[in-house]
């Protein structure tokens, strides 16, 4: 069999990417491909080697195995140690440091890239300020960095990365270091810059909503592997293990099991669904927080105790756990607040769960177990 090529017509590529640091092997065969104006989110959890593959992309590691392209040009292949150094990748980076120089003007920062390169002073300028335009801080061009907010010094690196209209632009972390409410509105106003600019980019977070709302593809780690790679809606309509729909907060996992023509949740006579679901005797299901809805107590819907709620702007969500079987929680949502210790109904729209194939499960836990 041929190995695996790099696309051509791809914005930046990898193919069969693996990193060993020693012994440890952090990344174990990682292959992407993306369009030139779209946006890869890397999503998962700690350790899980996003940052690492970011890294390789920039040319600040080089691959023990495998190829990395830009823009159909080969920067890094551990097979005949060819590397791009990172200044002549043609890329912008933002940290989630900022990495501003203290000592020098908004302006001054966000003007470096242009001299590193040797373009003259007027230029330079006009540059810079159509930069700080574009992030909306065309007025702050004369003052210190630490005169400004945290979400402004990270439009000015963010000004600083897309200068030199780079063909590619690496973002780690960026909002990690802003608070709740104003990482919730960066999110919104980056999404529409890298729009609009129609750049191209690698995004790296492990919080899920951020990834959602920013890309166009993600890419969920997990291990030094990529679980699952795929456009928003996807994940979402169709996570393809438990791991990515638990990572995702989709809802509620839970393993039932086949007797007779019901499928019962393990180790209870609670009946979950009679559908005919998958082959085989046992089943691991997501059980979205949408498709349970809470009403009184009544024999045709499933007793439940609520552990415990909290209001979430559109309704009360609440923990409970079915009577009978206190090892599951399901999460429900309810316009009425629902109280610690409460007896409820529970109805289960049995057509929105979601059934994980086992083989391809099993394949990507041998595929762990096998690198
Ligand atoms: N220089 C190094 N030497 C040895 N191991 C390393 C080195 N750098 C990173 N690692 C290990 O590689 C793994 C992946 O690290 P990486 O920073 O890529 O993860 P991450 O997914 O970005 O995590 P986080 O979200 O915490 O930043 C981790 O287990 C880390 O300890």
């Amino acid at each position: 069999m041929n190995a695996p090529s790099i696309r051509s017509s791809s914005a930046v590529a990898a193919v069969g990417l693996e990193l060993s640091y020693g012994a440890a092997q952090i990344l174990k065969g990682i292959d992407f491909s993306l369009e030139k104006g779209k946006t890869l989110a890397l999503l998962g959890p700690s350790g899980c080697g996003k940052t690492t593959l970011l890294r390789l992309v920039a040319g600040l590691l080089a691959p023990t195995r495998g190829a990395v392209s830009i823009a159909d040009t080969v920067v890094a292949d551990g097979a005949t140690g060819a590397f791009v150094p990172p200044e002549r990748r043609g890329l912008g980076m933002v940290f989630q440091d900022y990495a501003l120089w203290p000592h020098l003007t908004v302006g001054g920062n966000v003007s470096f890239p242009l001299e590193m390169r040797g373009v003259g002073k007027a230029e330079r300028q006009a540059r810079t300020m159509r930069a700080l335009e574009r992030v909306g801080l065309s007025a702050y061009a004369d003052r210190r960095p630490s005169d400004l907010s945290g979400g402004q010094q990270q439009r000015v690196a963010i000004a600083r990365a897309i200068v030199a209209e780079p063909q590619l632009i690496l973002f780690d972390e960026p909002l990690s270091n802003l608070d709740r409410e104003l990482r919730e509105n960066m999110v919104g106003e980056l999404a529409e810059l890298i729009s609009t600019l129609g750049l191209t980019a690698i995004y790296v977070t492990h919080d899920h909503s951020e990834a959602l709302t920013l890309a166009d593809e993600v890419a969920v780690m997990r291990s030094g592997l990529i679980e699952q790679l795929a456009p928003p809606d996807d994940l979402i309509e169709r996570p393809a293990t438990p791991e990515v729909a638990d990572f995702l907060r989709l809802g509620c996992l839970a393993d039932i099991e086949r007797r007779g023509p019901a499928w019962h949740f393990k180790g209870s006579e609670i009946v979950l669904t009679e559908a005919a679901g998958i082959a085989g005797d046992g089943a691991r299901v997501l059980i979205p927080v949408a498709c349970i809805s809470a009403g009184e107590a009544s024999p045709d819907r499933l007793a439940a105790t609520v552990l415990r709620s909290q209001f979430r702007g559109d309704g009360h969500l609440a923990s409970v756990s079915l009577s009978g079987l206190p090892g599951l929680e399901l999460q429900v949502l309810s316009r009425a607040k629902l109280r610690a210790g409460e007896t409820i109904g529970l109805s289960i729209d049995a057509t929105q769960i979601r059934w994980f194939q086992q083989e391809i499960h099993q394949s990507i836990e041998e595929k762990l177990e096998h690198v």
